[in-house]
């Protein structure tokens, strides 16, 4: 279920340096958000606190949750259960196939929600065009690999879906491919994305987007999801 986002006051400190503040922010569930901004200014810390990757002081609620009082464990969880991440890194198992990959996150289930999650897995990696069969995933191409890495994160079916990046180190074909496929799944499953890109032909496929500079948010432009 895709979750309403508020956040006051938050703030991210790496000892006694601030990397982010953010004074008031909300958005409705279901909407899809970009994050923009130089580099160094703080939009991956901003996608990790969202996340619940991080520490962070002040309010960054989904719906009732307040990611800022929980404990990490309880943040492990609560992203286990409604987070989808498609992060720069991929995080891929090269060792694997695209299905394995895809379906890790039953591993980490009980036996009953496994099955569920394979399923989802083998449909969202059919959808997305991603050669079947038991090739490992090392020797597939970047536009594939983030296929696989946005079919991992559609496994578990999560209302929210965090991307860092998701069309870096594709070509433009393959970015526009994947951009219609993220942001098609997203709205038709009324998820809530937020994605940091450069990307102009992502971002204006979105609803809003934040621009990030120097730990805050100088720009807010776009129409909001209703
Ligand atoms: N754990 C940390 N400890 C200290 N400083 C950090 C830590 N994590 C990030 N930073 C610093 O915080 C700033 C923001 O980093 P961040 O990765 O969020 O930027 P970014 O906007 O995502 O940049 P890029 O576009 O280059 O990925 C940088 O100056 C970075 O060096």
């Amino acid at each position: 279920m895709a979750l309403p986002l508020e956040i006051k006051d938050l703030e991210v400190r790496a000892g006694t340096r601030t990397l982010l503040k953010v004074g008031d922010l909300s958005a409705p569930a279901g909407a899809l958000i970009g994050i923009r901004g130089p580099s160094g200014a703080g939009k991956s810390t901003f996608l990790h606190a969202l996340s619940g990757l991080i520490e962070v002081r002040g309010r960054l609620c989904w719906g009732e949750v307040d990611l800022a009082r929980l404990r990490p464990e309880r943040r492990t969880a609560f992203r286990a259960h409604n987070m989808g991440l498609i992060f720069q890194d991929f995080l891929l198992f090269e060792e694997l196939s695209p299905q394995a990959n895809a379906g890790l996150s039953g591993l980490f289930r009980t036996r009953h929600d496994r099955a569920p999650i394979a399923t989802r897995a083998a449909e969202a990696l059919a959808r997305l065009g991603v050669p079947q069969g038991n090739r490992k995933v090392g020797s597939f191409s970047g536009g594939e690999r983030q296929r696989v890495a946005i079919a991992r994160a559609l496994a578990t079916d999560p209302g929210l879906l965090l991307a860092d990046e998701p069309t870096a180190s594709l070509d433009r074909r393959a970015a526009d491919a994947l951009i219609e496929d993220l942001t098609g799944l997203a709205r038709a499953g009324g998820k809530t994305l937020i994605a940091v890109s450069h990307d102009a032909h992502l971002l204006e496929r979105l609803d809003r987007v934040l621009t990030i500079e120097d730990g805050k948010v100088t720009d807010d432009t776009g129409v909001q999801a209703a």
